[in-house]
């Protein structure tokens, strides 16, 4: 479960980014949050990765209180989160196998297992075929596949999408949405950030909507 109580950011600059935010997202459920540019929707982000901490109030996120968590729980509480962002971050000089192994390796899976994982992984976002590719081969939306692989790889609770469909054409972009929809049905808690109202639309998912640093609507369905 997803928990923000209380929770305000100013930046160091005095921009409040975030105001007496109050949220509660369930294990399993699909949400978007839109709003306009500085709405506040990547410092809410960063405050679910841990990368910025609240100026006050609680954020918790799969059991772990950010605010009282220790150093050396740190890898072990990302490990649980896939993020996926819109300039997808992969490894330029690996082809598209290493990346997604590569999430792995790093955590010291047995190669065996790595062999089974990831060309499964690959096969579940349509990418069996291109796993000797390397990124600057592929499109735009098979990119963004390879990067929801990567998140995928370690079988996280939670998946986090900070506007993943930015990069794409926008017929692609659905795909990518529908793959997140088949996540989140078996059982995946999905996050995902867009500012597109269309593609909203097209899914009946809990949409939240930031303004100035507040929640302003936090709607069952997407109504315009
Ligand atoms: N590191 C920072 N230092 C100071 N101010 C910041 C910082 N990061 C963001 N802000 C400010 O905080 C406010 C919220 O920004 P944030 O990036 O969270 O908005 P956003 O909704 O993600 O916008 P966009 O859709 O343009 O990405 C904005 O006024 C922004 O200028």
């Amino acid at each position: 479960m997803i928990r923000f109580t209380n929770v305000s950011k100013t930046y160091k600059n005095g921009t409040m980014a975030l105001k007496d935010v109050n949220l509660e997202i369930q294990d399993g459920e699909f949400v978007f949050i839109v709003g306009s540019s500085g709405a506040g929707k990547s410092t809410l982000i960063k405050m679910l990765l841990h990368e910025e901490v609240p100026t006050s109030g609680e954020v918790e996120v799969n059991g772990f209180k950010l605010s009282k968590m220790r150093r050396r729980q740190i890898p072990k509480f990302r490990r649980s989160l896939g993020v996926v962002f819109q300039d997808f971050r992969l490894i330029p000089t690996m082809n598209v196998y290493d990346n997604v192994a590569f999430a792995l390796r790093v955590t010291d899976v047995p190669t065996r297992d790595i062999r089974r994982r990831v060309p499964y992984i690959l096969s579940l976002v349509g990418l069996g075929s291109k796993a000797r590719c390397m990124p600057d081969q592929l499109s735009g939306g098979e990119q963004q596949r390879v990067a929801l692989a990567r998140a995928l790889v370690n079988n996280p609770r939670l998946i986090i999408a900070d506007e993943p469909t930015g990069n794409i054409d926008p017929e692609l972009s659905y795909e990518i949405v529908d793959l997140l929809n088949e996540i989140n049905n078996v059982g995946t808690t999905v996050i995902m950030v867009t500012h597109e109202h269309d593609l909203v639309a097209q899914f009946n998912r809990r949409v939240l909507t930031l303004e100035h640093g507040h929640i302003i609507a936090d709607d069952q369905e997407w109504r315009q």
